[in-house]
């Protein structure tokens, strides 16, 4: 049997309701791993977070070996595998996502430089606190002696998200549309890039024969789909979240079919002109231990000014957030 520490932030929240009972079931690290669950809160959630560790041994999960809640960063890092960044303020009817960015920034500071001092060295970072790019960016700028390559953003929620507009539109199952990479900022301006994705392995675009539903309606449809649930719900996606968390560490720690990539923000190594260190949304594969970026995917002009956009977006965020890196 393996075993796997999972430190959870923001354990209390939504999104953490959603995400703990299907880590604890095996779902996110599979059926041969143990795992211990270290759940970070702030003082005045811990109350709520009792009711959900009840809850959690109510479940009798044979994989769970342990949990922990905390208040304090030392306990809830201690010898991580795995950090899923969760905890921070979600935004409200009105506000996007970089509005959250002094709000949440901090929350970053702090626990880079805790992953750093308390951490496994190996430890993988995924950040889903929004904005989750630049967040993640504080993070890693923290987290001193941390391989910046363990640093991660999540974009699979929006990757899902468009994977099933453009199975509805063509009437086929989900699982027939493949390679959606999004591209870039989890907000308003990533780019779902409908033009390298296949629906039963034929280009989508081809398949779905509407240049102006797809550059149109399909774009925005994605880029605006967490305001749309915000605006229905009165609350930010949760369930949804959660299910793109575990989506995202089963992508990154089992191979990636031949062929296939999915999307997760990385910390850029310079790859389609994207200055390095950047947190950007790129199509990954994974070996099941470590990833790259894939190479040589061409842009058309439509491409290349969302990327160009996205980019911009995400170094506007960059510049806002560095006097908090000290
Ligand atoms: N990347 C993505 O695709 C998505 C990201 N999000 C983001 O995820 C975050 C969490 O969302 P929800 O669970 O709905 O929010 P929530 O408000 O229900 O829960 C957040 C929890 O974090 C806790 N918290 C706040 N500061 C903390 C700190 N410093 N340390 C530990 N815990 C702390 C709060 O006490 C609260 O229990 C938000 O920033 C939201 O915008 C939400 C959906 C999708
Ligand atoms: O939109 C929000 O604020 C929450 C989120 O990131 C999403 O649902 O994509």
């Amino acid at each position: 049997m393996k075993r796997v520490r999972v430190a959870v932030t923001g354990a209390a929240g939504q999104i953490g309701y959603a995400l703990l009972f299907r880590i604890a079931s095996g779902q996110m690290f599979g059926e041969d791993t143990q795992v211990d669950l270290q759940l970070l809160e702030l003082e005045q959630a811990l109350p709520a977070l009792k009711g959900v560790v009840m809850e959690l041994e109510d479940c009798a999960f044979p994989l769970l070996s342990s949990v922990t809640p905390t208040s304090e960063m030392s306990v809830a890092f201690k010898d991580a595998d795995w950090a899923l960044l969760v905890g921070s303020i979600p935004r409200k009817k009105g506000m996007e996502r970089a509005d959250l960015l002094k709000k949440n920034g901090g929350i970053f500071v702090e626990q880079g430089t805790a992953i750093a001092a308390h951490a496994k060295k190996s430890c993988k970072t995924l950040v889903v606190g929004n904005p989750c790019n630049t967040n993640s960016y504080v993070a890693k700028a923290m987290a001193d002696g941390m391989d910046e390559r363990n640093f991660f953003a999540m974009t699979m929620l929006d990757q899902n998200r468009a994977v099933t507009q453009l199975a509805q539109k063509a009437s086929v199952p989900v699982s027939a549309v493949k390679n959606l990479a999004i591209w870039g900022n989890h907000s308003p301006s990533m780019y779902p890039d409908f033009y390298h994705a296949t629906i039963n392995g034929k280009p989508a675009h081809q398949v779905i024969d509407d240049e102006d539903w797809l550059q149109g309606e399909f774009l925005t449809t994605v880029q605006k789909r967490g305001a749309a649930i915000i605006e229905a719900r009165g609350a930010s996606s949760a369930a949804s979240a959660a299910n793109a968390v575990v989506d995202t560490v089963r992508n990154l720690t089992t191979p990636t079919p031949e062929g296939e990539f999915f999307s997760v923000a990385v910390s850029s190594d310079g790859s389609y002109g994207v200055p390095e260190g950047i947190m950007f949304s790129f199509p990954v594969r994974s070996t099941g231990d470590g990833w790259e970026i894939v190479q040589g995917l061409e842009h058309n002009g439509f491409g290349h000014s969302k990327l160009n956009a996205t980019r911009e977006e995400l170094l506007n965020e960059q510049a806002a957030v560095e006097e908090l890196l000290g």
